[in-house]
């Protein structure tokens, strides 16, 4: 069984590990860049960018994880975590510069600050019941970007590679289509470095 990791420094950690367990995958915490050797795929979950940022420098997390993708891992980012994700944020400096994209955080106003929708997105489903919370959009993305879905014309998740991310949180539901597709991803990243 391939193991998943959900970068446990801040925000929503829990509800990633049972939405990876769900999706039939092993799941584990990451408090210490050590244990990326452990693990074939990582969460960045939503919480806080910022925040998450100034404790990936502190527990030297930084190229850590730039490493864990640049050999091929999986790497899936939920809101702040697609917000760290990406090369170029509106107004401020990026963070991990994974992926060929500008985001613009808590894009979405004040006044709808949490909604949910029903979405249709790429190798997912029709119908994806999708939670944003203070969301993130992606603002443009590169050609090597594939957009897998939009709400209200704005770019809500993507894919370059290995690398996925989602502004809205699929792990605040049941339903577990979206975990399934990137332990789908995990699972064809094992055949693919091992061949
Ligand atoms: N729910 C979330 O992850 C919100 C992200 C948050 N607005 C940020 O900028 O980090």
């Amino acid at each position: 069984m391939i193991t998943i990791g959900v970068l446990a420094l801040q925000g929503a950690v829990r509800e990633h590990i049972r939405s990876i367990e769900a999706a039939g995958a092993k799941a584990m915490e990451i408090k210490r860049k050590e244990q990326l050797a452990e693990i074939d795929g990582l969460i960045l979950p939503g919480g806080e960018s910022t925040t998450m940022r100034r404790l990936i420098d502190s527990y030297g997390f930084f190229s850590a994880i730039q490493q864990f993708g640049e050999t091929g891992k999986p790497i899936f980012g939920t809101c702040a975590g697609l917000i760290l994700m990406a090369k170029e944020i509106d107004g401020q400096e990026a963070h991990l510069g994974l992926m060929n994209m500008k985001v613009a955080r808590n894009a979405f106003g004040r006044q709808v600050a949490s909604f949910e929708t029903d979405l249709p997105i790429v190798h997912v489903a029709n119908d994806f019941n999708a939670v944003f919370i203070r969301a993130p959009y992606i603002l443009e993305a590169g050609s090597d970007v594939e957009i897998l879905a939009t709400y209200d014309d704005k770019i809500v998740a993507a894919k370059q590679g290995h690398y996925i991310c989602t502004a809205f949180h699929p792990e605040l539901t049941d339903d577990n289509r979206f975990m399934e597709y990137f332990v789908e991803m995990v699972e064809q990243s094992i055949k693919t470095l091992a061949s």
